[in-house]
């Protein structure tokens, strides 16, 4: 759909590119042109995707942890040493558990908010620092969630990806400066591999979900990836600082968004 060559000599990090929506990022980046670098926590898996990403183009990868410093620090650095530069940051790397707010300990709500907010934002200020300030460009695009109405039954998220939204806008603004765009894509329910982890109150209620969604079905990775090539192409060269929802209109009428909760509350005590 793209022009061939988009984005070639294009260097593009996207965290979590080893599965799902950042897979599905990851090649099609590759397909037009893009040098493609991975990066996630499972290094086997992680291995494995850049080696099939490869048949599409140039990938790499390294292991990394977003909540971690150091191991952010080792991804510039390669970053550095093997292309001297970055053009586009996907933080895509992210999760979380549905659990019934009450239910969620201090050590939970503290790895979901570290996962998706403080890993994106030191992603992106390293990322920022090193590469699009000198650089006088650059292009982040943050994977957030549909928060539209709150997140019921995963209040961890909510708060982070609200939080990442934030800072989206307040990024995009300060960072005008140095020509940086800084957007964020809120997918809806996606088909892909992250939904096949959720526990069985989720997956008992996707089909009563997926015919709430006004469109009738839920996104696809590609649909996801589509959107971050153009938000990171000069098609959209003059838009920064939005969340595009990216979802079949599921934020503006969705289903019951307490049902899950009812159901994980239930689920909770049968355990
Ligand atoms: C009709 C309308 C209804 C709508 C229905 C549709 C619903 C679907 C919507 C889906 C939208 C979003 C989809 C996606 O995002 S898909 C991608 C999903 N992929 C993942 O989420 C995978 C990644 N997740 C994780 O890795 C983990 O969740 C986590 C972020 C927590 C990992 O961190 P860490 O490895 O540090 O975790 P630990 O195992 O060390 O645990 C840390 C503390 O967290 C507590 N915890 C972890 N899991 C759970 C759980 N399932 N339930 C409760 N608590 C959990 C854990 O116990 C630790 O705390 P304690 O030390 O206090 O025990
Ligand atoms: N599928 C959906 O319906 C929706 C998904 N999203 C969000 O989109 C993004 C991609 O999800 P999806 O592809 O569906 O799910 P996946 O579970 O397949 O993808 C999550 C990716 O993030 C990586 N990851 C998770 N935590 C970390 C971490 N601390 N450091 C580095 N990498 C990490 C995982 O790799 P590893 O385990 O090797 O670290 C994995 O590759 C996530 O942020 C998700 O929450 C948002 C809304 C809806």
């Amino acid at each position: 759909m793209f022009q061939k060559d988009l984005f070639k000599d294009k260097v593009v990090l996207v965290t979590g590119g080893r599965s799902g929506i950042g897979y599905a990022i990851s090649q099609m980046m590759l397909e037009l042109g893009a040098k493609v670098v991975i990066a996630s926590r499972k290094e086997d898996l992680l291995k494995q995707a850049a080696e099939e990403l490869s048949q599409y183009g140039e990938c790499s990868y390294l292991a990394c942890d977003i909540r971690e410093s150091d191991q952010r620090t080792a991804l510039m650095e390669k970053i550095k040493a093997d292309n001297g530069r970055l053009d586009i940051l996907v933080n895509n790397a992210g999760g979380q558990f549905p659990a019934p707010a009450e239910t969620i300990s201090e050590n939970g709500w503290d790895a979901v908010i570290n996962n998706n907010l403080n890993g994106t934002f030191h992603m992106s200020s390293l990322m920022a620092r090193h590469f699009f300030i000198p650089q006088k460009e650059g292009c982040i695009i943050n994977i957030i969630a549909n928060i539209y109405r709150g997140f019921p039954s995963m209040v961890h998220t909510g708060a982070a990806r609200a939080g990442v939204e934030n800072l989206t806008k307040t990024l995009a603004v300060e960072w005008g400066d140095y020509n940086i765009r800084v957007n964020a894509i809120a997918p809806g329910t996606i088909e892909s591999s992250g939904l096949d982890t959720y526990p069985k109150p989720v997956q008992d209620i996707l089909g009563e979900a997926r015919a709430a969604v006004p469109l009738k079905r839920f996104g696809t990775v590609t649909e996801i990836a589509n959107t971050t090539c153009f938000l990171a192409s000069p098609l959209a060269s003059y838009i920064s600082g939005v969340s595009l929802y990216v979802d079949g209109a599921q934020h503006l009428n969705g289903g019951d968004p307490m049902k899950l909760t009812r159901l994980m509350r239930a689920f909770t005590k049968s355990r």
